[in-house]
């Protein structure tokens, strides 16, 4: 039997809609529709990451698409983003996905966003340390960090590229001279370090991980990664020898994952997990809940330096509360000035990427 003539053409009409040229990933007005019927109305909050192929960022934008708190998320990147967003869009949860490709896209990736994550940036071969990454994260991080500023300068920013230690003075830098910089917006994510703490304490402590909270304060290379064993929930006390192992194991975390790779890439798979379990205490602090607190590498009056790891507290405008060290035994206080010489140097090297 013929097709009646009109509903091939409608059909036809649709098609064309669903299925754009390659790399065009504008939103038709049929996806707008289907989009907006996706969503069911559901209030969520507009997350872009930049860096969604990467290695971080394919599993990232899986889970974030996985979370309830989401209601749009834009995937950006300088390669592979049409295959990644037209993959991931294809999962039956509440977030509507869109794709953008190369720096012409920035803007649109990053208009009217309420979080931005950014994994971008290269990893670390074995042999090298994060300062090695600077030369050009820097430069990808100050890029992206415009746009930012330009498009979305209210956006909390949860920024995951290396170094840490430097790359956050390099934002707050960006955004000082665009006039945008709101300290209590801007968090460099040091959850990886937590996430390890908890896991290595737990299986010293025969305890399930979930049980356990290790606060991790600092940065996030080496000895500036300082976990304080003395403030673990449930209280535990440690001999020497465990003391030495945790710290030692949990400062070098990234690097056993660096040398288990072996040339390909770092900590991709747990760095997703801890980013996703970040930026979800981020949205649940700007939905209002109330006790949101994690650790991360923010603006500080804590220590004589401007930036500092410890725990926050997050609520509608991003920081609500930056929590002081606690009471720290001998151990941790010869840790925290090791952690501070070496914090000194990599922020300075980030403030001056900007200011010359
Ligand atoms: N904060 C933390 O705890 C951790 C940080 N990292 C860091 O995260 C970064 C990313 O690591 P991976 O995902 O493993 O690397 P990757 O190389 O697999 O992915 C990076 C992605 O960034 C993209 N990219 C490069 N330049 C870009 C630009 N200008 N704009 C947008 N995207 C751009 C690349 O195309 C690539 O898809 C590295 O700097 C790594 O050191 C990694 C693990 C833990
Ligand atoms: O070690 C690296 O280069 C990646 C990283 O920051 C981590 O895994 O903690």
């Amino acid at each position: 039997m013929q097709p009646i003539p009109d509903v091939n053409q409608r059909i036809a009409r649709i098609s064309a809609h669903l299925h754009p040229p390659k790399y065009q990933m504008e939103e038709s007005s049929v996806l707008r529709r289907a989009n907006c019927r996706a969503k069911g109305g559901a209030p969520g909050f507009r997350v872009a990451i930049l860096g969604a192929a990467g290695g971080i960022g394919q599993p990232l934008a899986m889970l974030m698409k996985m979370n309830p708190l989401v209601s749009v998320l834009h995937l950006y990147d300088v390669v592979n983003a049409p295959g990644v967003t037209a993959d991931i869009s294809h999962m039956d949860t509440g977030a509507v996905v869109r794709g953008f490709l190369g720096q012409q896209q920035l803007e649109a990736a990053l208009t009217g966003m309420d979080l931005v994550i950014i994994p971008a940036g290269v990893p670390r071969k074995p042999g090298m340390t994060r300062d090695d990454l600077f030369k050009i994260n820097a430069g990808i991080v100050k890029t992206l960090c415009e746009g930012i500023a330009k498009c979305c300068p209210r956006a909390i920013v949860n920024l995951i590229s290396n170094p840490v230690n430097s790359t956050v003075p390099i934002a707050a830098e960006v955004f000082k001279k665009a006039g945008t910089y709101d300290p209590k917006r801007l968090l460099g994510v040091t959850m990886l370090d937590v996430v390890r703490a908890n896991t290595f304490v737990a299986e010293v402590l025969g305890l399930d991980p979930r049980d356990v909270d290790v606060p991790v304060v600092g940065g996030h290379a080496g000895v500036t990664i300082l976990p304080l064993l003395s403030q673990v929930k449930p209280p535990s006390s440690f001999t020497q020898e465990e003391i030495n192992y945790l710290t030692d194991r949990i400062q070098n975390g990234g690097t056993e994952v660096v040398e288990a790779k072996a040339g390909a890439g770092s900590a991709t798979l747990s760095m997703a997990y801890a980013a996703v379990k970040f930026a979800d205490a981020c949205l649940r602090g700007l939905r209002g809940d109330a006790g949101v607190v994690e650790c991360a590498f923010v603006s500080s009056q804590v220590t004589e330096l401007p930036f500092f790891a410890t725990k926050v507290r997050l609520g509608r405008n991003g920081i609500d509360e930056v929590y002081s060290l606690g009471p720290l035994n001998e151990y941790e206080r010869i840790g925290l000035e090791k952690a501070k010489k070496e914090l000194a140097g990599s922020i300075e090297k980030g403030v001056s990427f900007i200011r010359g």
